[in-house]
């Protein structure tokens, strides 16, 4: 048995009076897609705060690809191997599309403050294979001739693949997408799935919260289900989707 990629377990986060996760563990494999579903504010979005250092657990154990990852700063979490995207797009509206993704790319860029200001013979080098990078992961997420575009002026589904660029510049191992499906119509829906599927075959492990359930079904190996901070439910999609405590949570009466 190979190691898991990443390894949760027992993990707990309350705010107040609130236990937004109470007791999850989960293990994703190595090139798995695995999507995490759950009606609204079961934990999903707390989970990927978590996993990305955003919040702070109180309790549980975090390892990612051997490495403890139980409380670290966001920076140790993206240099780590984990990148995400937002379920409220956050992209900077006002810098165009390749210019996004060459944010990403200084993550992994050691020019710093020096290079960019000084921009000696090593650091314009740098430069220009961000550059050349950047415009490489526009055209895998299909977005290429859009480039020069500000990423306000994008429609949402290419708002979207811009996030997905700008996480993959970061050269992720996993891949945390919260609900990158929300408000696509099912044309730009398929072309996600699609490229979702080429991301994974690429070596890219992904982490998928989604609401559509049907793309998570025809997409997902596994799938977690989260109801009011617990997970109720595991599996392959067939078994998930004909579990009675999955069905009792969505539609909030036990199956007859
Ligand atoms: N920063 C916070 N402070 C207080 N409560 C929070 C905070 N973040 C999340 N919560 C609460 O934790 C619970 C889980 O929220 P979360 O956003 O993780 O749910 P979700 O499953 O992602 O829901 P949705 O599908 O609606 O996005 C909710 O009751 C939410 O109000």
């Amino acid at each position: 048995m190979t190691e898991p990629l990443l390894e949760i377990q027992g993990i707990h986060k309350r705010f107040g009076g609130l236990h937004a996760l109470n007791d999850v563990s989960l293990s994703i494999k190595r090139g798995e897609i695995y999507g995490l579903i759950g009606p609204n504010g079961a934990g999903k979005t707390t989970l990927f705060n978590v996993l990305t250092g955003l919040y702070q657990p109180d309790e549980g154990k975090f390892t990612f690809n051997g490495k403890d990852l139980f409380r670290q700063k966001p920076h140790v979490v993206v240099g780590s191997g984990i990148a995400r995207t937002f379920q409220n797009i956050r992209l900077f509206a006002n810098m165009t599309a390749k210019e996004n993704v060459m944010v990403g790319r200084h993550v992994r860029s050691g020019a710093g403050v020096f290079g960019a200001v000084f921009r000696p013979p090593a650091a314009k080098r740098e430069e220009a294979a961000i550059h050349a990078r950047a415009q490489e992961l526009l055209d895998y997420v299909g977005i290429a001739a859009r480039h020069n575009e500000l990423a306000r002026n994008l429609s949402y589904g290419d708002q979207r693949r811009l996030e997905i660029a700008r996480a993959l510049a970061t050269d992720p191992t996993l891949l945390a997408l919260d609900e990158p499906a929300a408000g696509m119509n099912p044309k730009e829906t398929d072309d996600l799935k699609k490229l979702m599927e080429k991301i994974r075959k690429d070596g890219v492990t992904i982490l998928l919260i989604e609401h559509d359930v049907k793309l998570m079904m025809g997409l997902c190996d596994r799938i977690a289900v989260l109801d009011y901070g617990k997970k109720i439910a595991e599996g392959v999609p067939e078994v998930v989707k004909n579990d009675p405590r999955v069905i009792e949570a969505y539609l909030g009466v036990a199956p007859e």
